[in-house]
């Protein structure tokens, strides 16, 4: 049998992880974890060039994907951005993106980061 190359993590992948876990924690409605579909949203295929979401972010890190950290990070803006461009303000899904937008930020301010080092290494 072909034996599995076990996928070893990189410490940004780990990083990432670890941002992505508190993140997804802030979104307890799961409104980011998956893509939106033009069932639930109508015409947002139109409307939305480039979607994006918890699940395709955390396929991204497992692929190895983000060569740092500031990929990862405009992932995050676009996901939240999307959210504010297709749904009026006045919605929940406007609020929830506004509120996850910036408690996200907040997780990667360059202190935080330094907290994390000895979480991480
Ligand atoms: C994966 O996306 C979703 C998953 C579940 C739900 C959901 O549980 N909606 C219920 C709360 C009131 C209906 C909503 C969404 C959802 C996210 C979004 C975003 C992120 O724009 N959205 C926009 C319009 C309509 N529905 C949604």
């Amino acid at each position: 049998c072909v034996l599995r190359k076990i996928a070893e993590k990189t410490p940004l992948q780990r990083l990432l992880e670890h941002l992505l876990r508190s993140m997804e924690k802030r979104d307890p409605q799961q409104f980011f974890a998956w893509p939106v579909t033009d069932n639930i949203a109508p015409g947002y295929s139109q409307i939305i060039t480039n979607p994006m979401d918890f699940s395709t972010i955390k396929q991204k890190i497992d692929d190895n994907n983000y060569q740092n950290l500031n990929d990862f990070i405009d992932d995050f803006k676009l996901m939240c951005d999307n959210a504010t461009t297709y749904n009026h303000p006045d919605t929940i899904y406007f609020k929830a993106a506004k509120k996850l937008l910036h408690v996200g930020l907040k997780m990667v301010i360059p202190d935080k980061l330094k907290q994390l080092r000895s979480v991480l290494v």
